[in-house]
């Protein structure tokens, strides 16, 4: 029997993460000769960048606040330090971001900026050693730390896992308390094995578990998402399944049930398997990280001159329904430097009311842009079909809840800034009753997207939809509103929802930034303000 030994630390609100970082963050124009793509030439080049010859090093903080210039700059992320002075000219965000974290433990700045930039792989030829508590001693000793990043990876997770709470689990019982929230029960027939997640007293939802088989069917690994943390469970099963895995969710009891298919049938279980210890674990969801499946690429539609709508298949072996306004991360080795961005998903077809139930727990769609310069999204368009990508467990602040409290939702989107709109669009016209105003900015009339689908669910939904098209760059031929976001605009529609409103706002972080302190202006409350970043 299972118990959490303690409660945890409230984590910190993934919320209020996103309007910090909606604040800060801006990219600047890099000189000529500094992509991404020569950075990682650089870091192949055999220069040395880490200024230290080629041991690793435990550094004392004491001897990581010296290295705080840019001519000399460390950085210390997640108790591993790194000589940036040579990346400082190549850092998307400029110098003078990637310098508040110099001679610093930089690991919450970081982490509220860009959590998911890979810098394991990216800093690797930069890495100095490992940050120490200070001694009295040396304030630098060898470490025998191999220089590697798969190395580095396990070290980081262990770490990890002294900062979160064990679970034990006996899976010799056929019920089970996985937490002091969470039972698992399971029983068989002659084909299948059935596993069942509940909750005491709330329910669990088909978006909560997030789960996959390996190890040629003796191993399941799960994750149950709950309001502020992850029960990591990994049970060793004690006979072998097929690979498939189906998960139901029963809407009587609010349970999630996970079918696994006997490779011998007809064999009775005594026991369903026993729990790794080290699997098994609550960790806060801020500290939680993402586990990976290789999916497939099904298909890419082009929706305008640079995006294409992407259908991903998970492995049959894996189990994750993304919720609505959720992201996952695409990852992918440029020149054997690892690079994840992230993506929101989408229902492929807006006007059609079942297009949801395409996204069932295997089946992901992403909008995607093509830039002429970004070496990730190019690796990406050169996708065919059948082709392979790291596609990541997912993450996201928005509740879908939030909307019962309104009756109208006020959409402003810049450009790509509508992908995150376009489930919470679905929902609201096709399974709520509420009325929706978009204004959409972009630049040419080409860059709109489902710029035909939205004439049609304007038409559809006349009376609880429209939109507000306004370009910065139209052409001759347009008639429509010219320019960027206006307090005017705003000030419109917000008259025509009497106060009640959620405002969503999604761009670049220029646009983000200038949208808010119109709403502040406008005096909408911040509460009724969502921003997507
Ligand atoms: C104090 C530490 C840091 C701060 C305050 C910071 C800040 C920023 C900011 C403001 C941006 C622009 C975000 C945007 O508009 O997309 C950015 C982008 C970026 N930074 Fe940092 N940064 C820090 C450390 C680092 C480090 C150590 C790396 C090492 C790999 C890094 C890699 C990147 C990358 C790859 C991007 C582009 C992200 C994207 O396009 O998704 N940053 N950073």
């Amino acid at each position: 029997m299972f118990k959490m030994s303690s409660l945890f630390p409230a984590a910190n609100s993934p919320q209020r993460h996103s309007a910090q970082a909606a604040t800060k963050r801006s990219k600047v124009s890099l000189q000529p000769g500094h992509s991404l793509m020569d950075w990682i030439r650089l870091t192949k080049s055999g220069v040395d960048l880490r200024g230290t010859g080629p041991r690793l090093l435990e550094v004392t903080l004491e001897e990581l606040n010296k290295h705080n210039k840019p001519e000399d700059s460390w950085i210390a992320l997640k108790g591993y330090v790194y000589n940036v002075t040579r990346y400082c000219n190549y850092h998307p965000g400029g110098q003078a971001e990637l310098m508040k974290g110099a001679g610093k433990d930089a690991t919450n700045i970081f982490n509220k900026v860009h959590r998911w930039v890979n810098f394991e792989s990216m800093l690797q030829a930069c890495l100095v050693g490992r940050l120490v508590e200070n001694t009295s001693f040396s304030s630098k000793k060898q470490l025998s730390l191999p220089p590697h990043s798969n190395t580095l990876s396990l070290n980081l997770a262990s770490d990890l896992a002294t900062s979160s709470t064990q679970l034990l689990v006996n899976v010799s019982d056929s019920n089970t308390e996985v937490s002091d929230k969470v039972i698992m029960t399971w029983n068989q027939s002659n084909t299948d094995v059935h596993v069942t997640w509940s909750m005491n007293g709330t329910s669990l939802s088909k978006y909560d578990l997030v789960c996959n088989i390996h190890d040629a069917g003796r191993l399941f690994q799960g994750e149950i998402y709950l309001e502020n943390e992850v029960l990591m469970i990994g049970l060793e099963l004690k006979e072998q399944v097929k690979k498939e895995i189906s998960v139901t969710h029963n809407s009587l009891n609010n349970s999630i049930m996970v079918t696994l298919e006997k490779f011998a049938a007809d064999k009775k279980w005594s026991i369903l398997g026993s729990a790794m210890q080290s699997h098994c674990q609550s960790i806060p969801r801020s500290l939680h990280n993402h586990r990976y499946y290789l999916s497939h690429l099904i298909s890419k539609t082009a929706i305008t001159h640079d995006t294409c709508l992407y259908h991903f298949k998970l492995p049959d072996s894996c189990y994750m329904c993304v919720p609505v306004g959720y992201h996952v991360y695409l990852q992918a080795d440029i020149g054997e430097i690892c690079i994840s961005r992230p993506y929101t998903i989408v229902v492929p077809d807006l006007c059609n009311v079942n297009s949801e139930l395409l996204l069932d727990g295997r089946n992901l769609f992403m909008m995607i842009k093509a830039y002429n310069d970004g070496a990730f999204t190019s690796n990406v368009k050169n996708l065919r079909e059948g082709d392979t990508l790291s596609i990541s467990t997912y993450e996201g602040t928005f509740s879908i809840s939030m909307l019962s409290l309104y009756q109208n939702v006020l959409m402003l989107c810049g450009g790509t800034g509508f992908t995150p709109m376009i489930r919470i669009l679905h929902y609201c016209l096709h399974k709520s009753k509420k009325t929706v105003q978009l204004a959409f900015y972009n630049k040419t009339v080409e860059d709109i997207l489902w710029m035909d689908k939205l004439s049609t669910l304007c038409m559809q939904f006349s009376g609880r939809f429209s939109i507000r098209h306004v370009l910065s760059q139209p052409g001759k031929e347009w008639n429509g509103e010219k320019g960027r976001i206006a307090l005017a605009h705003l000030q419109d529609m917000l008259n025509a929802c009497q106060d009640n409103v959620l405002v969503l706002v999604c761009g670049p972080m220029p646009f983000t930034e200038q949208a808010l302190r119109y709403l502040s202006e406008l005096g909408v409350n911040s509460n009724s303000i969502f921003t997507f970043t």
